[in-house]
């Protein structure tokens, strides 16, 4: 199986061509690639697959307006709805592969089509849709818990704000959460606002653990942010369409993307890069996992 490897501000993926969908990807052939230690190592899979071909009816309804599709996993084999530095990751492949073009285009995945923009070469832009604010929610960490804003970007974010340095936040364990709230589970950001239309930020994904950045985070958390405590939380919730204005710039610990809000979308904008190509073993594939 041919995979190559690529990280979007060090948020890192395996890229499996797949054009045709030819591929029966469990979620167990997805953890064991994305083994840090026995596998490939990485934060997700990115199965490039022609949209007609997706195997998911409601993914192949896209296909008139996008010609590849996404097919997102998490490292532990969970599948999600979309993942924003997987976009840009995903986009620099096709158009390194010549699969498509530099300039503007459709890229279907199981949230929706987002809008991709790129050059030969630099940074990708993606317009990641309409954030959704769906009200409030709590994150505990070692004990002291943190409010939060739950924000939809297709795939279920709670962005909590906080007063310290990020970095102090011991995220070896899963910030716990109220699973009534977030029945699907849900990626918990905690950022801190350090300039103006500037913040930091850490993040915990559902199905990976902590990354070194999450693309839908930084939108969720630019929300949050730009929304502030000013507005009680079912305002935003319920007023559709008022979303928040302004150009914001999000460090995480892989790097910085830039997140635009323009009243009605968001785009996030930031690197892309391939790092290495290879070829996964057909006898390490077939082999059962042994530890
Ligand atoms: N890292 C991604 C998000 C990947 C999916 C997420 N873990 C989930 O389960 O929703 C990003 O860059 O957005």
């Amino acid at each position: 199986m041919r995979f190559l490897k690529g990280h979007g501000t060090e948020n890192d993926f395996v890229i499996l061509p797949d054009p045709d969908g030819a591929l029966d990807l469990t979620a167990e052939t997805v953890a064991r690639i994305c083994d840090r230690r026995a596998g490939i190592g990485a934060d997700g899979v990115l199965r490039v697959v022609r949209t007609k071909a997706a195997g998911e009816p409601a993914v192949e309804a896209l296909a008139g307006e996008a010609e590849w599709f996404m097919d997102y996993r998490n490292a532990d084999g969970s599948i999600a709805e979309m993942c924003g530095n997987g976009t840009r990751v995903f986009a620099r492949y096709l158009v390194e592969a010549g699969l498509a073009s530099p300039g503007e285009w459709g890229l279907a995945t199981r949230a929706g089509v987002r809008g991709i923009s790129l050059g030969a070469t630099g940074d990708v832009s993606v317009d990641m849709g309409p954030p959704r604010l769906l009200g409030a929610g709590e994150a505990s960490v070692a004990g002291q818990a943190y409010q939060g804003r739950h924000v939809s970007m297709g795939n279920p974010h709670l962005a909590c704000r906080i007063d310290e340095p990020v970095a102090v936040l011991d995220l070896c364990r899963a910030p716990s959460f109220d699973p009534a709230a977030f029945p699907e589970g849900v990626n918990v950001e905690f950022y801190r606002p350090v300039g103006d239309h500037h913040v930091e930020m850490r993040v915990y994904e559902r199905g990976s653990g902590e990354t070194r950045s999450c693309g839908t985070g930084t939108v969720a958390v630019a929300v949050a942010a730009a929304v502030g405590s000013a507005e009680p939380y079912d305002a935003y919730a319920m007023a559709g369409g008022k979303l928040p204005r302004g150009e914001w710039s999000v460090d995480i610990p892989g790097g910085r993307v830039t997140v635009t809000l323009d009243g009605r979308t968001s785009h996030l904008k930031g690197p892309a890069v391939i790092v290495a190509e290879g070829e996964l073993r057909a006898d390490w594939l077939a082999a059962p996992t042994t530890r």
